[in-house]
């Protein structure tokens, strides 16, 4: 018998409104506050907004079955989430009323494979230059004794809500 899982999700269009109208902090801690629903991705995937202060934003993620590849692991596409998500929300986080972004790279590095006995598993997204169009954030991904998972760097774009969202 296989196993099987279902999730629900709130309307994203609820979420990027809110975004284009609020400083990034003050989106991000909505968010955690469950203020504002959770994006789709973080249902699909089950992981969570932990922390968020400006220039830092942590996420969580228990690894489960679904999260596999076929070769017995967590997908490498699961630990680039968490790290996008990450690096990208460290840098949201400094932005004022006005002003979006988008990632435009990630590299990672895989440095220790995540299988169900990991446990949970953080993203720690910073910021690390900010410049008027291209912010650059890294993020780790750890586990709970804080081994190195996994490291990546990010570009962001920088530009100005386009008027559609405001
Ligand atoms: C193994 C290596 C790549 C290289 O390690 P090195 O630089 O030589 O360093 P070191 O030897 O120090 O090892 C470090 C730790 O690793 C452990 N370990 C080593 N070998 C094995 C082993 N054979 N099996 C199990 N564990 C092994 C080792 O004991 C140590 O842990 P410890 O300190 O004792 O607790 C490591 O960086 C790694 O596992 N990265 C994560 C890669 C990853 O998960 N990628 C994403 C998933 S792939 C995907 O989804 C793509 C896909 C999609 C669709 C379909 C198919 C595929």
């Amino acid at each position: 018998m296989g196993r099987t899982r279902t999730y629900n999700w709130e309307d994203p269009a609820i979420l990027a409104e809110a975004a284009g109208r609020m400083a990034g902090i003050d989106f991000l801690r909505e968010l955690h506050a469950g203020q504002l629903p959770g994006p789709p991705i973080s249902y699909t995937l089950d992981f969570a907004l932990d922390e968020v202060e400006p220039g830092r934003a942590v996420f969580s993620l228990t690894p489960g079955e679904e999260h596999y590849n076929p070769i017995g692991s967590v997908h490498g596409g699961i630990f680039a989430t968490l790290l996008d998500s990450a690096a990208g929300c460290a840098v949201q986080s400094t932005l004022p009323q006005g002003m979006a972004y988008t990632s435009l790279d990630l590299t990672v590095k895989f440095l220790r494979r995540i299988t169900v006995d990991t446990g949970t598993v953080r993203a720690i997204g910073t910021v690390v230059s900010q410049g008027r169009q291209t912010a650059l954030a890294q993020a780790q991904l750890v586990d709970a004794k804080d081994r190195l998972l996994a490291h990546a760097t990010s570009s962001c774009m920088l530009f100005p809500v386009p008027p559609a969202r405001q």
